[in-house]
């Protein structure tokens, strides 16, 4: 089942719009003929019904990588380079048929999809010059009658395995790099968000990246695909963007043949607000930080932690803010928060929420789902009387709701802060230079935005620490995950 006519109309380019994997430069069915439906989580309506692949479709897409390498490793790094700014320009020329996509199948408003797919754009344009940097180095030498050098190779065949909440910028931000160093990658992205990845696979094939290099398997069954991926021994690297409990089993599955691995899991980003802090751009920062995609980010602030001197302003503020936002439709005018993406999400933050209330923290703003809109929409919500001992403070709500937690010392603000095993994204507001050297070093984190509650971009290194992964995506240091650095060492030169 395709889309539906009127929904076909709304795109410039339909045949963006794929029901079947992408495998050596192939459409292909399901061997089983299985289908699942994609399902438009603002509305519930059945968008389009796309073939299940499970295992040996994901052996068949590894077998082609393997075949691809031999050639793709060898192409030039000026003509990869050529190819994937080939590819980035053909996701900008159709940034609204994707956009569409995106919000069809994941929920976020249209101008976040557009910014979304803007984003994802950047990574293939950075590693498009990536390419041609990949240096190697000539080493001092430690005898007179040798010499030493090192090089950088592609690692080989890369697995992907990707989340729902940013279907194109999550594989952009893994494909890019893995097909700059000469690698060749098979990518399973989320069965809540096949579209974006088929469309992305389109365009990469009107590009002219050669059969093989770049496949797509999309299935329901996610861990009979994870198996294939992490099992086959010539997969040489996984990296995966996803929750915690899925990347420590991935990484065990890994273990077996000990391949490579990039991590980006799982978040509980704490927002401190100082005294001594602007708390207009606070406020500005922690709507911006919180409420992007409806609060289903990696980094969104988790843990509003506001000094007792300003917690009653700021609170006051930022509920003037949150009033402003309008729930809805991501194809409705002004919406700024979408849909939750399936219902677990709307039981899990109902959850947290109840959990709060019902230990004495108060809904100051929403503190339920808005059922007047449909089965999947939650009110922006600002609880205030948080306390550390609730399970708020130790869970990633990806929902969007903002818990004000109240502290008296700069001690007790990094002592709260790093209380949680997870370690990607924290944000501080202070304009106490001295305070804001201290706070940067002392939190146990991979990124930190000082002043500023929007940090991601292709130029720097995106990533964490602890339970939230290893390895860093974008910037300069984002291709060393796809590469084997080799030590050459040439004697007998006397
Ligand atoms: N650190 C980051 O950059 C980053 C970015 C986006 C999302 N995330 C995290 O991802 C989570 C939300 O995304 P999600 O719900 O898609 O996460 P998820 O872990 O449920 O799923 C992620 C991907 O893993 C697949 N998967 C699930 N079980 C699997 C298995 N047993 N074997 C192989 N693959 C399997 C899913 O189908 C999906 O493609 C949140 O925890 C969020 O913090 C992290
Ligand atoms: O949710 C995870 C994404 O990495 C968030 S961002 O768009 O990179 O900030």
């Amino acid at each position: 089942m395709s889309l539906s006519t009127h929904l076909l109309s709304t795109f410039s380019q339909p045949e963006l719009i794929h029901h079947q994997s992408y495998i050596n430069g192939q459409w292909v069915n399901s061997l089983s003929g299985d289908t699942f439906p994609v399902i438009n989580p603002s509305t519930g309506e059945h968008l389009i019904d796309v073939a299940d692949v499970g295992a040996l479709e994901t052996k068949h897409a590894i077998d082609a990588a393997q075949v691809a390498l031999g050639k793709w490793r060898t192409v030039l790094p000026k003509e990869r380079s050529r190819l994937l700014r080939k590819w980035y320009q053909l996701i900008l020329d159709n940034q609204d048929d994707l956009a569409r996509l995106m919000t069809l199948e994941q929920g976020k408003p249209f101008a976040e999809s557009k910014g979304e797919v803007l984003y994802g754009a950047s990574f293939i344009d950075w590693f498009a010059d990536e390419a041609r940097r990949l240096y190697g180095d000539v080493i001092p030498t430690f005898a007179q009658d040798k010499r030493l050098l090192t090089v950088k190779q592609p690692v080989g065949v890369v697995a992907a395995i990707t989340p729902w909440n940013f279907p194109i910028a999550m594989i952009t931000r893994k494909a890019g790099p893995a097909l700059a160093a000469g690698c060749t990658i098979v990518i399973k992205p989320s069965d809540e968000t096949p579209l974006c990845a088929l469309a992305l696979a389109d365009l990469a094939q009107q590009a002219g990246i050669p059969a093989g290099v770049l496949n797509v398997v999309v299935g329901k069954k996610a861990a009979d695909i994870g198996n294939a991926l992490t099992s086959h021994t010539d997969v040489k690297k996984l990296s995966f963007t996803g929750s915690t409990p899925v990347g420590k089993l991935l990484l065990t599955q890994c273990a077996q043949t000990v391949k490579r691995t990039s991590m980006e899991l799982g978040g509980n980003a704490p927002f401190i607000v100082f005294n001594d802090a602007d708390v207009d751009a606070a406020v500005e920062g922690a709507i911006a930080s919180k409420y992007r995609n409806a609060g289903q980010t990696c980094v969104c602030a988790n843990r509003m932690l506001v000094q007792a001197g300003i917690y009653d302003t700021f609170a006051e503020k930022l509920a003037a803010r949150v009033q402003q936002l309008t729930t809805g439709d991501g194809f409705s005018r002004n919406v700024h928060i979408g849909p939750l993406i399936n219902s677990a999400a709307i039981k899990k933050v109902s959850e947290l929420v109840n959990d709060a209330v019902n230990n004495g923290a108060t809904a100051l703003i929403g503190g339920k789902p808005a059922t007047s809109l449909g089965t999947q929409f939650y009110e922006p919500t600002i609880l205030t009387g948080v306390t550390q001992d609730m399970t708020i403070f130790h869970n990633e709500i990806f929902g969007p709701v903002a818990p004000l937690f109240k502290f008296e010392t700069e001690a007790e603000a990094i002592e709260m802060a790093n209380d949680t095993p997870f370690g990607l994204a924290s944000y501080f507001y202070s304009q106490d230079l001295a305070r804001i050297w201290r706070v940067s070093e002392a939190l146990d984190y991979g990124m930190v935005g000082i002043n500023e509650g929007i940090v991601s971009t292709e130029v720097a290194p995106f990533g964490g620490m602890k339970e939230s992964g290893s390895g860093r995506e974008g910037s300069k240091y984002g291709i060393d995950e796809y590469v084997e650095i080799k030590y050459l060492c040439m004697g007998g030169l006397r």
